[in-house]
């Protein structure tokens, strides 16, 4: 997908502002489960993905991107607080230097080791990325947390492909990977919130669904995530690609709904 024009101003600690101007939607946030309201007008969520649009991963500077080709509707995800139909343009992670830390979203104020993020953009309303990320209700982004446990059979063909992207700006092909199999087993436990991107340009047009239920992967596989870099090869001083998440945003009075009691 074309999220690289959004994306490749980064700097691993890019120098953007640190809260979008004006912003009264930021993300991410801390989700305080008690005060979280249950919608019982919540549908469940209904991805659909075809692993046969998987096109490559891309290192930015900032995470990798797994891409999908998003010239058609082929993987799509509907339902949820969605009315309208998204498509899947890429997926990435943000991760800690240690497994104390790295989630961008907290529950309760409890840290995950890592996060996966899941970029969709409305492909009823607008006619590609770059046009819907600058919209209300352009994106929708589905949050999973990662912890440390057992290996994620699933995840391990991505994580051998990354030590061919180690340095920033290097992409290299890497197709048929089902996203879905990064999902966790109920998909129908989930808080959502009106929010924005959490790297540049933290446009705030995104409706976040993140998972109550997280996934496990093992030490080992984040280990290879944070054996990524921020750097290019090109550069003397090479930087280790960990701890690329946002700082948590006020939440000026929004709601978090849940899908559950
Ligand atoms: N981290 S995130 O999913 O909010 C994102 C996607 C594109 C830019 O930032
Ligand atoms: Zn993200």
């Amino acid at each position: 997908c074309s999220s690289k024009y959004v994306l490749s101003a980064l700097h691993p600690m890019w120098q953007g502002p640190l809260v979008a101007p004006g912003g009264n939607r930021q993300s991410p946030i801390d989700i305080r489960v008690r005060k979280s309201v249950f919608d019982p007008h919540l549908k469940p969520l209904t991805p659909d993905y075809d692993p046969g649009t998987c096109s490559q991963i891309w290192n930015n500077g900032y995470s990798f991107l797994v891409e999908y080709d998003d010239t058609t509707d082929k993987s799509i995800l509907k339902g949820g607080p969605l009315e309208d139909n998204f498509r899947l343009c890429q997926f990435h992670f943000h991760w800690g230097e240690s497994n104390a830390w790295g989630s961008e979203h907290t529950v309760d104020r409890r840290l995950f080791p890592a996060e996966l993020h899941m970029v969709h953009w409305n492909s009823n309303k607008y006619r590609r990325f770059e046009e819907a990320v600058m919209e209300e209700n352009g994106l929708a982004v589905i949050g999973v947390f990662l912890k440390i446990g057992k290996r994620h059979e699933g995840l391990q063909k991505l994580v051998d492909a990354l030590p061919a992207v180690r340095h920033k700006d290097s992409v290299v092909e890497f197709t048929r990977f089902d996203p879905a199999c990064l999902l966790p087993a109920n998909i129908d436990d989930y808080w959502t919130y009106a929010g924005s991107l959490t790297t540049p340009p933290l446009t705030e047009a995104v409706t976040w669904i993140i998972m109550k239920q997280h996934i496990e992967v093992s030490h080992d596989q984040l280990a290879v995530f944070r054996s990524l870099l921020f750097t290019s090869a090109e550069e003397e001083v090479q930087k280790s690609m960990v701890n690329n998440f946002r700082v948590q945003q006020p939440l000026r009075g929004r709601t978090v709904r849940s899908s559950f009691t």
